[in-house]
């Protein structure tokens, strides 16, 4: 029997960093969007960023999703090609002459994004705390951000709400990945074999523009649960205001609209092309 194979983890690692480190300003104004209103837009947000926070406002929350990016990324596409191993029997080099079935891309996808999910709630959480300080890195007097920065902020969420803390929003982060990742696969395998011949390996640019558009086709779907999963991570705060998930969402929408479910939904698909173009191709260079 075939063992999981390390160099997929390894893969998935190096190519989530680089990707991640290229979307990280959009990801910034992104999480402000959605659980600040106080922002006119984009480029309001990212105005009012540079002008307060510096150029480094945009990376705040980054050193905890580049550690986490390692765990992540490695278990979604090692889970993702280990699943599609078990149910079709073929490696990720046998893949291109024997293609599994989409619905076999999408079970594995599905179950990738279940997994991840889970690994990534603390870094998500995290990320999302620090992201929303508003308050300048080097503050002279009382406005001090809540936060000096990810550890501190993993103490504090420990000593205020418990170890339990560490997972807030996480039911929101499973419901909002299982099946947009199964998208992202399945979405990423029909393009590549769309502009490839048969039992051949995409180009780079088939590979570049399939993960691109992957990206955007499952962050447009993921976007109304980041939306609710931004807040529900934000609610432990200022104490308790969401009695779960469905009631984060019926009074989001009471309170602004049903128009708050496409909150960052442009900067979602900005941030999510390129991120996600360089995190395919650097996955199926790396293991070939
Ligand atoms: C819609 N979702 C949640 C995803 N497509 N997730 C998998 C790719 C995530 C990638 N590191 C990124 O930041 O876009």
């Amino acid at each position: 029997s075939r063992t999981m194979p390390a160099e997929e983890f390894v893969a998935g690692w190096i190519s989530g960093a680089l990707g991640l480190i290229l979307g990280h300003p959009f990801d910034t104004i992104k999480v402000r969007l959605q659980s600040q209103s106080k922002y006119r837009g984009i480029f309001d947000c990212a105005m009012q960023i540079y002008q307060h926070e510096s150029i480094l406002g945009f990376f705040k929350g980054m050193s905890f999703p580049i550690a986490s990016i390692a765990i992540v990324n490695s278990v979604l596409f090692g889970v993702y090609s280990n699943v599609l191993l078990a149910l079709t029997s073929t490696t990720h080099q046998e893949r291109r002459s024997q293609p599994p079935s989409y619905t076999d891309i999408f079970i594995a996808g599905c179950i990738g994004g279940f997994v991840q999910s889970y690994c990534l709630a603390p870094f998500d959480l995290v990320k999302v705390r620090l992201q929303n300080q508003t308050e300048p890195k080097v503050q002279l007097g009382s406005l001090q951000p809540r936060y000096r920065g990810p550890l501190h902020c993993v103490s504090s969420i420990l000593q205020k709400e418990g170890p339990q803390g560490l997972l807030r929003g996480s039911g929101t982060l499973m419901l909002r990945d299982t099946p947009t990742l199964g998208i992202y696969f399945v979405t990423y395998e029909w393009l590549c074999r769309q502009y490839t011949p048969k039992g051949q390996n995409p180009s780079s640019a088939t590979v570049l523009v399939a993960g691109g558009c992957a990206g955007i086709t499952s962050w447009v779907t993921a976007t109304p649960l980041d939306v609710i999963k931004c807040r529900m991570q934000m609610d432990g705060l200022k104490g308790k205001v969401y009695h779960g998930v469905l009631d984060c969402m019926v009074s989001s929408v009471r309170q602004e609209g049903p128009g708050v479910f496409f909150r960052g939904i442009t900067i979602n698909s900005a941030r999510a092309f390129p991120v996600n173009a360089i995190t395919f191709l650097s996955y199926e260079y790396l293991l070939r």
